[in-house]
């Protein structure tokens, strides 16, 4: 029955409440504490108990009963669940203000992602470094790549660019794209897309202002 629960593909609402709970316990964990319960996680985050067990559920843990959770091992679990402990090659395309902010950003690597370059095709950005990492013409690309076999590719390009470079950078090898453009990219199946919008969030906080 357990090897059931732990194979079943975990639904992408419990893969995002994952991380509020590695923080919390992480924070818990810096207070000197050792163990944690599921209640106790529930008071802090604002889920209910059983949501948490339920979630956990899904990670290789178990608590037991009336004690709770080893902090140390629940802290691993995540972690290496959540594929943080694991480093993930990437490029970004478009070194421009947000590319450039990714680039300088050493929190991402804690994370699990490495960005070991950076594309452009303005002349004043290219063959230059930021935060030691390189930026290079875009039209470089497949061929260093070849060597450099990045796995995900950031898309922070101009929106009108960006359907023809995420083509582009899937021909160079790159399995994922985490695009941070307005538009709607198409990408064919087998390569994961995740789109992030600072501006969808924002409407969503305006939105619920005004409500
Ligand atoms: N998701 C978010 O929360 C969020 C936040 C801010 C901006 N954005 C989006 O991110 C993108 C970049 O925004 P920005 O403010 O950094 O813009 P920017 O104009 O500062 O940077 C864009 C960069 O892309 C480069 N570029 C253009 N065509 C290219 C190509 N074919 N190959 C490689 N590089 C190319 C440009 O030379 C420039 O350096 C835009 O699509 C913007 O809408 C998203």
């Amino acid at each position: 029955m357990s090897d059931l629960i732990y194979s079943a593909k975990i639904p992408e609402p419990a893969l995002r409440r994952l991380p509020w709970y590695l923080s919390y316990v992480k924070l818990l964990k810096s207070q000197g504490e050792t163990i944690v319960s599921s209640t106790q996680i529930a008071k802090k985050i604002d889920v209910s108990a059983s949501q948490i067990a339920k979630d956990l559920s899904y990670v290789d843990i178990s608590g037991k009963t009336r004690v709770g959770y080893d902090i140390d091992d629940l802290i691993n679990v995540l972690e290496s669940f959540l594929g943080f402990t694991n480093t993930h090659t990437a490029v970004v395309f478009g070194v421009g203000s947000l590319g450039a902010a990714l680039l300088s950003d050493s929190g991402l690597e804690q994370f699990g992602l490495k960005i070991i370059a950076g594309y452009d095709v303005n002349p004043a950005i290219v063959n230059h470094a930021i935060h030691h990492i390189p930026v290079f013409h875009s039209n470089e690309f497949i061929e260093r790549n070849k060597e450099m076999k990045a796995e995900i590719g950031v898309l922070t390009v101009p929106p009108g660019a960006a359907q023809e470079v995420s083509e582009y950078m899937i021909r160079g090898g790159v399995k994922a794209i985490w695009n941070f453009t307005p538009f709607r990219i198409r990408v064919p199946e087998g390569t994961v897309l995740q789109n992030t919008s600072l501006y969808a969030h924002l409407a969503v906080m305006f939105n619920r202002l005004n409500g």
